[in-house]
This record gives C-alpha cells, sequence and structure tokens, in this order.
C-alpha cells in the first residue's frame, strides 16, 4: 500500500523526477528507424521495433539515475495490439532494471469497468480461479472526475501488491482552469474538491512516509495552485508533469515537495527522450543525450529541494 516504495526509490537515488516514456516515431533517431524499417517494413510492425530498440536504449542509459519510468499509454495505443505487446514488455523490461512504473493511463469509468482496467493494468485478469497478470504496473494515472466509485477499484486491486494510483487534480494544460477552477457551491475550487475527496478515499492506507496509497496529479504550469494542494493534502503524493517542454521550471515544482522534501515526483518525457536532437549529432549518441538530460533535471530540481 501507499507510496513508500517510490518514496524509497527516490531516496536512493537522491532523485525526486520521473523520465516519460512518450515513443512517438519521430523521436526515435534515424539509423534506428532506418534498420526497423529494412527489417520490417514501414509501417506499424516496423514502427513498434524502433521505439522498442529507443526505448531498451533509454532504460539501460537512465536506469542508475532516475528512479522511476512513465510510459504514456497513448503512444503504444496508437500502434494498436503490436504496440500494446511492445508496452508490457516494455513495463517488464523496466522493472528488471529496478526501475517504478507508473502507466499513464487515465482511466476512468463505472465501477464494474474500473475493475477490469484494474485487473489489466495492476492486480491481474482472474481466470478459472486463477489470476493472469499483463501489463502489471506498480501505479497508474487515472481519471477520478467520474467520482469515488471510479476510483476505489484501483485501490482495492493496488491493496494487495504494494501498488498505487495518481488521480488527476489539477492537470498541467492550458485548458485546465475551464472546469478545474470553478468554484463550487462552498467556495473551493473544483480541483480542490477533487483532491480532497482524493485524500478522504483513501484515508487509512498512510504508510511510513505519511501518505496515502491515491497520489494527485498537480501541473508544474500551475506553482500556486501547487502550493495550495500542497497545504490542503499533506497525506497525498503528488506527480508533477509540466516541467520543461511545458514551461515549468525548478522553481515552480518546489512547492509539490513537504519540509523532507518528500511527497512528489516530477515528469519530462520529450525534454529526455529528445534530447538527442539538441546535441547537433545524428542521434548516434541519444544515450548519452537522455541520460545528461536527466542528471540536468535532477541537479536543477536539487537546487530547490533536498530529499532525506
Ligand atoms: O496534467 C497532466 C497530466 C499528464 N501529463 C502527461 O505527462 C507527460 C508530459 O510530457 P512532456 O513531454 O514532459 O511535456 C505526457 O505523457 C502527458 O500526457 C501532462 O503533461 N499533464
Amino acid at each position: 500500500m501507499s507510496f513508500d516504495v517510490l518514496q524509497e526509490k527516490i531516496r536512493e537515488k537522491k532523485n525526486p523526477t520521473v523520465a516519460g516514456l512518450d515513443a512517438r516515431i519521430e523521436y526515435v533517431p534515424e539509423y534506428i528507424r532506418k534498420e526497423a524499417f529494412e527489417k520490417y517494413g514501414v509501417g506499424l510492425k516496423g514502427a513498434v521495433e524502433a521505439i522498442w530498440q529507443f526505448n531498451v536504449g533509454l532504460i539501460d542509459a537512465l536506469c542508475d539515475i532516475v528512479p522511476a519510468v512513465k510510459p504514456q499509454s497513448a503512444y503504444y495505443e496508437n500502434l494498436g495490439w503490436q504496440g500494446m505487446e511492445m508496452l508490457e514488455r516494455t513495463i517488464r523490461y523496466a522493472k528488471e532494471k529496478g526501475l517504478f512504473v507508473i502507466a499513464d493511463i487515465k482511466r476512468g469509468d463505472i465501477g464494474s469497468t474500473a475493475t477490469a482496467y484494474a485487473e489489466g493494468w495492476l492486480s491481474g485478469a482472474p481466470i478459472e480461479g486463477q489470476v493472469f497478470k499483463s501489463f502489471d504496473a506498480d501505479c497508474v494515472t487515472l481519471n477520478g472526475y467520474m467520482g469515488s466509485d471510479s476510483i476505489k477499484p484501483f485501490l482495492e486491486a493496488a491493496k494487495g501488491e504494494d501498488k498505487c494510483a495518481f488521480v488527476l487534480v489539477k492537470t498541467s494544460n492550458p485548458g485546465s482552469g475551464e472546469l478545474q477552477d470553478v468554484k463550487a457551491a462552498d467556495g473551493r475550487t473544483i480541483y480542490e474538491v477533487m483532491g480532497e475527496l482524493n485524500e478522504q478515499i483513501a484515508a487509512g492506507t498512510e504508510g511510513k512516509y505519511g501518505f496515502t496509497m491515491a497520489g494527485a496529479v498537480t501541473g508544474a504550469t500551475y506553482p500556486q495552485q501547487i502550493q495550495d494542494l500542497r497545504a490542503r493534502l499533506p497525506h497525498t503524493f503528488f506527480l508533477v508533469p509540466g516541467y520543461g517542454a511545458q514551461g515549468g521550471t525548478a522553481a515552480d515544482v518546489k512547492y509539490a515537495f513537504n519540509e523532507k522534501g518528500h511527497g512528489a515526483i516530477v515528469n519530462s518525457s520529450r525534454g529526455i527522450m529528445c534530447a538527442w536532437k539538441k546535441t547537433g549529432g545524428d542521434g548516434h549518441d541519444f544515450q548519452e543525450a537522455a541520460r545528461n538530460a536527466a542528471i540536468a533535471m535532477r541537479d536543477d530540481i536539487a537546487q530547490f529541494v533536498t530529499v532525506e
């Protein structure tokens, strides 16, 4: 239960950041693409092979620097069943390398359907009295705006296995305020209501660091709102996307952490995966470039946050 496993990994690496694996084919260096397309043809199969090679290279280059990776399911779903099979392989490979895997799936549905999603991504599918695992992520992202019954099945599935979930509270995108900043009848914003509901749902699951198993997504692009949420939600672990490519800075994300430097992890996807595009090379240096970008991000945040 809770976020103890992730917080331990963050402390071991002294690095509260997560590398996104949002593998678009354009992010893969040309020499990898060329080889895969020659072997499997230009199409879904070739793209899946190229992205698999890229992911393995990234994971190998980053596994001693970052505590976690966050594959975004959309970039695998768009390649059909072969993309999803490769996502399952990517998750397995990252876990073998000691990384905590956050599957960014942003699911949310009525309870019975949420249970099926939770089995697929976390606990495994029960078939004839046995449980069969597939994606087996450590953690998932959820869209909980359908209410507590869309979140609870994931917490049930996560409970037995030291897994956890992040629920969207205040997202990083430009349109997030259209609904999330609207004031409810009691004067709280909708994102505050969502955050407090989420902390309540998981009350009692706090681990040794004091965080429940239901974390919150709070975008780096809204530092004031992060500060507000940190004060309101002392038992909620935050996933903070929006650093780098979306404009969030280390000074913005510092508000997500508590006084011990605990309780948050900051994501960068394009900033790490596409770092090779900025070195002036032809992509053969993508591993070194990703590693350097991850180290620079860690050191940037360390100017503001010390993880005890
Ligand atoms: O509010 C949110 C929730 C999720 N995301 C996801 O994080 C990454 C960000 O990628 P960058 O390349 O570092 O911008 C991506 O997978 C989003 O789906 C988010 O950005 N904001």
